[in-house]
């Protein structure tokens, strides 16, 4: 995806530095057909402040989407939300077994556009029936007339064409069923929008039409903040004000995007952006094949520090006790190593010894696509 500069540059200032989201100790656990019990978020806590996009990254399988799932209140059997707070505008809501939801928080407050939603929209119904479907399910007594005339608006400011409403699924483009979804996922102007791989089945011009409207959308206040899930770390960095690295259910490093990207702090931060691009000057058209070794199953997480099997700068407490946070709610690296380091860059060499670590050359789209990320954000 290549990217304007004063689209990129936008996305950093947009923030005010006012807390919108405070989220703490949240812990979700999938319960398997056995009886197991895999925590899939472990005791996470996040801040977002007011117009800023909070990017998710990490491996499949990390918890990124469970995440998405208990901040948007949708999280549904097997995955049952443990425990945890979201706190938005001084309002609380409580998670747990037996904390009820508010009514006026799903879709009002917090709204998830979910993974692969353009594809899970019946072929059967037109848009305008979807959008009625769900202001009413929020206000038993709208009228489909006002239901369609709030859609028609938000249509027209957005720039989408309000024919669309009359569309079924099948006669829109990807690019454009994905933009009318996250249309009707907003219609209530939540406060946060929790977008799960908005992007990751778009061709490269759809993406940045996707990413442009949410953008304005943030502009135009349809919502405050953005929470954006994706693999996609060039898009991640081109978007996200900050971006947080999970690591097998926890939060292994947060921070500003263009710091996370440039000097990681935490070893799994600086072997995930290595498996893009390598930061060293001298190997900028090189990158790391991959983090060898794989993440662990959460069924079974490894003692202390849960990297530490694959991290080459683990020491013998990594393997004992849980990682500290090295910095504050909105900076900050879980790991021993950046606490006895502190100001040194993380030196990716020893994170992935050489002779694990195979280097190829970074395609030259992909090249291209982070020159144009760290162009915009200059
Ligand atoms: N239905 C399930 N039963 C048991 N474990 C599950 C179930 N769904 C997910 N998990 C486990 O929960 C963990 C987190 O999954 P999650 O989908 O949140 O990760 P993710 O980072 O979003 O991955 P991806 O990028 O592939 O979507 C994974 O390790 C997975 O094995």
């Amino acid at each position: 995806m290549t990217d304007s500069p004063s689209r990129a540059a936008n996305a950093r200032t947009r923030a005010t530095g006012l807390r919108l989201l405070d989220a703490h100790n949240l812990t979700a656990a999938y319960y398997t057909p056995e009886g197991n019990r895999v925590v899939a978020v472990d005791d996470v806590s996040i801040s977002i402040n007011e117009g800023e996009v909070l990017g998710i990254a990490g491996e499949s399988g990390c918890g990124k989407s469970t995440l998405g799932a208990i901040l948007s209140l949708t999280a549904r059997e097997p995955l049952v939300v443990e425990g945890g707070t979201l706190e938005v505008d001084g309002k609380q809501q409580r998670l747990g077994p037996r904390a009820k939801v508010q009514r006026t928080w799903r879709g009002s407050v917090v709204s998830l556009l979910p993974q692969g939603a353009m594809n899970s929209i019946s072929p059967t119904m037109r848009v305008r029936d979807l959008v009625f479907d769900v202001m009413r399910a929020h206000d038993r007594g709208v009228k489909r007339s006002e239901a369609l005339d709030r859609a028609r608006d938000r249509f027209e400011e957005l720039g989408l064409p309000a024919r669309a409403l009359d569309a079924y699924p099948h006669q829109l483009s990807g690019g454009m069923k994905q933009r009318v979804v996250t249309v009707i996922s907003t219609l209530l102007n939540p406060r946060l929008l929790i977008a799960d791989e908005p992007t990751s089945a778009l061709d490269v011009s759809s993406q940045k039409a996707l990413i442009d409207m949410l953008l304005q959308m943030l502009d135009n206040k349809i919502m405050s903040g953005v929470v954006f899930i994706t693999h996609d770390l060039p898009v991640l960095r081109t978007v996200s004000n900050r971006i947080a690295v999970m690591y097998a259910g926890k939060i292994a490093e947060i921070g500003d995007a263009e710091q996370i990207a440039s000097e990681p702090r935490h070893p799994y931060s600086a072997a995930l952006l290595g498996s893009v691009l390598v930061p060293e000057p001298g190997f900028r058209n090189k990158r790391v094949k991959g983090i060898p070794g794989s993440p662990p199953n959460l069924l079974n997480p490894p003692s202390g520090c849960r990297f530490h099997p694959r991290c080459g700068l683990a020491m013998d407490v990594c393997t004992k006790e849980e990682p500290p946070e090295v910095g504050d709610v909105l900076r900050f690296s879980s790991c021993f190593w950046t606490q006895q380091n502190p100001g040194t860059p993380v030196p990716l060499d020893r994170v992935i010894p050489s002779e694990e670590a195979t280097m190829v050359e970074t395609d030259r789209e992909l090249a291209d696509q982070l020159a144009g990320a760290e162009e915009g954000a200059r």
